[in-house]
């Protein structure tokens, strides 16, 4: 809610929106430089009186009555859980949408008595769990979610490691296997693991070794309850394997049909992702399967945008992508979306080389640059986006790339 009155205070006081993050940067670049010059950036609360701005911002909340919910990492979820003790009671409960595991990690991890208030049982929420790929209404639009995997689940493994003890008195830890320690030991009792990540691949300066598959969701069902789950009985006939060993994220495509014809053609589309990783490092055909659905849409010119994530600014080791993009990831994506357009185009004489020309893609969650090594640190957005457009370039693919800012409104 408070980032909502910012922007209505500053966009209503100021006559302009703005993004507080460009500021960070001395090489950051004026907002229209983010978009492409075909995307109409807009300003809702221009006319708004700043001094009215808690109210506007209530009034706006009030009309916000459906959330859906890709993943529920913290930072995913941590806005709709707070804000909903703020969310009127004498209102409808608001509907919050996702697959099982985002719901049940709401409802046992946030919405549990403990870390917050159970807000479902207080009828101020409605937690709703959706199969994936099963098309379900949400007011006057159709939603259809597929699963995306944001990396690999992995544990460090309980090595046989023991405290030992010398004869000096001081202490280490000692791996069966390891002879380089010298010193007798005089006492051994084994560690518990070092270290459960709970998501992603394996975090620098840890020996590859070490790890084994987690297997998170094996045997939990949404009551709570302890079961050998099949992946298809929570929906799409997800690989079992794959459920069991990837953290999953979801991918929202969000149609409507503006004209209110009964013409499957005037229905709008756009295709909203999640955290995600890239096929190529998955090594799975989540995103394939997407592109796949959507190529005709794209085809017909009924997409108008699709918005994925690049969380970093450049090319990093994949053991340190935790299940993100970069930019040559993003590129690798879209060609495959391309090459599903042009392998089911039926009219080859006008086989169009560029079959994402014009497609708007809007880039989110990029990552500020605070943990990297680099000494200068520039804007990330810049950097992005100055990257997809030379790939975009170099591969001739027409695409229309924009970074979404934080603080700025787009219609497309
Ligand atoms: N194994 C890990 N070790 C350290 N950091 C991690 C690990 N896995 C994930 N992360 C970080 O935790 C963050 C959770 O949110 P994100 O997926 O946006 O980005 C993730 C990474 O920045």
């Amino acid at each position: 809610m408070g980032k909502l009155t910012e922007i209505i205070h500053q966009e209503s006081k100021y006559q302009q929106s703005r993004c507080n993050l460009l500021d960070y940067y001395s090489d950051s670049e004026s907002v229209d430089y983010y978009y492409h010059s075909n995307i109409n950036i807009t300003r809702p609360f221009i006319k708004f009186s700043h001094y009215n701005t808690i109210m506007y911002t209530k009034y706006i909340f009030q009309k916000l009555t459906n959330f859906l919910i890709s993943h529920p990492h913290l930072d995913h979820v941590s806005s709709l859980v707070i804000n909903s003790a703020g969310f009127a009671t004498n209102n409808p409960p608001k509907q919050i949408y996702g697959s099982y595991y985002t719901i049940d990690s709401l409802q046992n991890h946030y919405f549990n008595g403990i870390v917050w208030p159970n807000m479902p049982d207080f009828d101020i929420v409605n937690l709703n769990q959706r199969k994936f790929k099963q098309v379900f209404h949400v007011g006057n639009y159709k939603i259809k979610m597929f699963p995306l995997s944001h990396g690999e689940l992995n544990l460090i493994e309980k090595k046989s490691r023991h405290k030992v003890k010398f004869k000096n008195g001081s202490t280490s830890i000692k791996a069966d296997n390891d002879d380089r320690e010298q010193g007798t030991p005089v006492a051994a009792d084994s560690i518990p693991p070092r270290r459960h990540s709970s998501v992603t691949t394996i975090p620098a300066g840890i020996n590859d070794d070490d790890y084994v598959k987690t297997k998170i969701y094996e045997g939990f069902q949404p009551n709570g309850s302890r079961h050998n789950s099949s992946a298809s009985s929570i929906g799409g006939n997800l690989d079992e394997e794959a459920v069991k060993s990837h953290y999953l994220s979801s991918a929202f495509l969000i149609s409507r049909n503006f004209k209110n014809t009964t013409n499957d053609a005037d229905i709008s589309y756009l295709l909203v992702f999640g955290d995600f990783e890239s096929d190529s490092i998955s090594h799975l055909d989540y995103n394939l399967r997407i592109w796949q659905e959507i190529a005709p849409l794209v085809n017909k010119g009924q997409m108008h945008g699709i918005i994925l994530e690049c969380s970093n600014s450049f090319e990093i080791d994949e053991n340190k992508l935790y299940g993100h993009l970069t930019p040559r990831h993003v590129i690798h994506e879209l060609q495959q979306l391309a090459s599903e357009c042009q392998r089911i185009k039926i009219d080859e004489e006008n086989e169009e080389s560029q079959a994402l020309k014009g497609l708007n893609i809007i880039i989110n969650h990029v990552k500020e640059p605070i943990l990297s090594n680099y000494r200068q640190i520039k804007d990330p957005r810049k950097q992005i986006l100055k990257e997809l457009n030379k790939l975009n370039a170099q591969e001739n693919m027409g695409i229309q790339f924009s970074v979404a800012l934080s603080g700025t409104s787009i219609i497309i």
